[in-house]
């Protein structure tokens, strides 16, 4: 088995067993180095103001998350590694979990200081294809004085707080989006993760659903 086997191994059996995966990517060093070297690449030019679905609310949304997203896609060479990579776990949950995933979108986001996303579900049962969560956490050297933690809230009881997870480099998340409510406490530096979804595929009569 190599290392990527073994990781994948772990998040089967960790969502199997409690729905959520808290594991490290470290051993995987060309993927999270590409990912740095792609970070420092990018310009404040190529983040924007996220929002919450179709809502299309400023104010409302300023209440609810502050990050700023850059969307990955297969034109970039280091954002193609990483896509790369996530596609071989999800056909390695497919056939460990028979989960059925048919793609995979993520955006890279940044969190500056004050930055926070509220307490939300990333899926509703039967009202949208995104079946698992996954966050990535590209902070060199994060102390836990700097905030920005992920914390994760008990399915059965939404005030519940089971996790916390410090958004440190190297650290990967994943959980079922329509499961677990989660939220991102204020950051006081800037903060950096990837958020991505593993999707079905609901398409009707051939069309497939568009990826983002
Ligand atoms: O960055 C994180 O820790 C989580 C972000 C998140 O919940 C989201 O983008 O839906
Ligand atoms: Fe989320």
């Amino acid at each position: 088995m190599n290392t990527s086997t073994n990781l994948f191994e772990q998040i089967a059996l960790d969502l199997q067993v409690h729905g959520v995966s808290i594991q490290s990517l470290e051993a995987n060093e060309p993927v999270l180095l590409a990912l740095s070297k792609r970070l420092e690449h990018l310009s404040q030019k190529d983040f924007y103001r996220a929002g919450i679905g179709r809502q299309e609310d400023h104010i409302k949304n300023k209440k609810i998350r502050r990050d700023k997203i850059h969307w990955l896609d297969n034109s970039d060479p280091d954002e193609a590694l990483f896509l790369s990579y996530m596609q071989d776990l999800q056909s390695y949950l497919n056939r460990r979990l028979f989960l059925g995933l048919f793609s995979y979108e993520c955006h890279f986001a940044q969190y500056e200081p004050g930055a926070f996303y509220k307490k939300h579900l990333d899926a509703f049962k039967g009202e949208t294809n995104r079946i698992l969560s996954t966050v990535l956490y590209l902070n060199p050297n994060w102390q836990c004085t700097d905030g920005g933690e992920l914390a994760i809230y008990d399915p059965q009881n939404h005030e519940q707080l089971l996790q916390v997870v410090t958004p440190n480099y190297g650290t990967l998340v994943t959980f079922l989006s329509d499961e677990f409510p989660h939220e991102v406490l204020p950051a006081k530096k800037t903060r950096y993760s990837i958020a991505g979804w593993f999707r079905v595929n609901t398409s009707v009569g051939g069309n497939i659903d568009p990826p983002q």
